[in-house]
């Protein structure tokens, strides 16, 4: 469900084949880099005239299926705004990547989640960057390979791992409202993790739009990379959506853009713009 006032949704679903996708893509990523940051203002609070907006106590958060912009989008979001960010699907692929390099069965919920309860995760919230840390050692690279992206999502089907990970989570906010605020992507993060946050977010965008984009930041060239990329993106959704505990849904409330045609920046700044009234209101 969307708040949205109901003026025009700019999210348009892409069609055509991969070629045009890609091509549409390559020029918004030349287009991207030429006008970053945009010049969109923040909005300031009703009544102080064009004295600048630092909001206090925002939770911003942002979910979404994989590719469609969520990590990128919130980064620079946090970075207009002033605020913390975190990456909860790190701490999920975290737990996972030490679930394969200790070779526990992650299809073994009981194994997976004395992963969980055993290991220190240390996130790092700096939109300009952010860190993840196991037991104190940094895997920030680690924690992106394809064998944990592919295995993800069974681990994140365990109920006893989200519990201790959205603990986790929710101190990470708590902290983090004194220093202003933290806008916080994922799964399940206006539905179960923040539901009171003042700005919800719900960002789509094509599958297929999707593995290119995927495909693109994995370095990978050829047609084949991307069918790959598209049919595992496809089955991480599937799982994802799913799964009993605490599945990717549209949480109430929430601005809901389809990001297949728009470039980051118009995603940004469609966020701000239909959040104004939200972030206006805000202590
Ligand atoms: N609107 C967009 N247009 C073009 N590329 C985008 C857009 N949003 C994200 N990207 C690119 O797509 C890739 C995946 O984005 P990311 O933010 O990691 O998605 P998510 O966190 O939802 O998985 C990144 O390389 C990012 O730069
Ligand atoms: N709040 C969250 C965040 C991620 N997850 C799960 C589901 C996702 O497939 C994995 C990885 O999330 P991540 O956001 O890193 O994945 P992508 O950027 O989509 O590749 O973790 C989750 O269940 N709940």
């Amino acid at each position: 469900m969307s708040p949205d006032d109901g003026s025009a949704s700019p999210g348009v679903t892409a069609t055509g084949s991969h070629d045009e996708v890609l091509r549409t893509e390559q020029q918004r990523g030349a287009e991207q880099s030429a006008v970053w940051p945009s010049s969109v203002p923040v909005p300031a609070p009703a009544g102080t005239g064009t004295a600048p907006f630092t909001p206090t106590g925002l939770v911003v958060a942002v979910d979404g299926p994989g590719g469609s912009g969520k990590s990128t989008v919130s980064r620079e979001i946090a970075r207009r705004l002033g605020l913390r960010y975190l990456d909860t699907g790190a701490m999920y692929r975290a737990i996972t990547q030490v679930a394969l390099e200790r070779r526990i069965d992650i299809e073994d919920p009981s194994a997976v989640a004395e992963v969980a309860e055993r290991t220190v995760l240390t996130v790092g919230t700096d939109p300009d960057r952010p860190s993840i840390a196991v037991d104190g050692d940094n895997v920030d690279e680690q924690i992106r390979t394809r064998a944990v992206t592919n295995a993800v999502s069974a681990v994140a089907a365990v109920s006893a791992v989200r519990s201790r990970l959205v603990a986790q989570q929710r101190e990470i906010i708590a902290e983090s409202l004194a220093a202003g605020g933290i806008v916080v992507e994922g799964r399940d993060i206006g539905s179960v993790v923040a539901p009171d946050a003042p700005v919800k977010v719900f960002l789509t965008a094509s599958t297929e739009v999707r593995a290119l984009r995927r495909s693109r930041q994995l370095g990978e060239k050829g047609v084949d990379d991307v069918a790959r990329t598209l049919a595992e993106l496809d089955r991480r959704d599937a799982l994802d959506s799913t799964r009993t505990a605490d599945p990717l849904s549209v949480p109430d409330g929430a601005i809901v853009l389809d990001s297949s045609a728009l470039s980051v920046p118009e995603v940004v700044d469609e966020v701000l713009r239909q959040s104004q009234h939200l972030l206006a209101a805000t202590p």
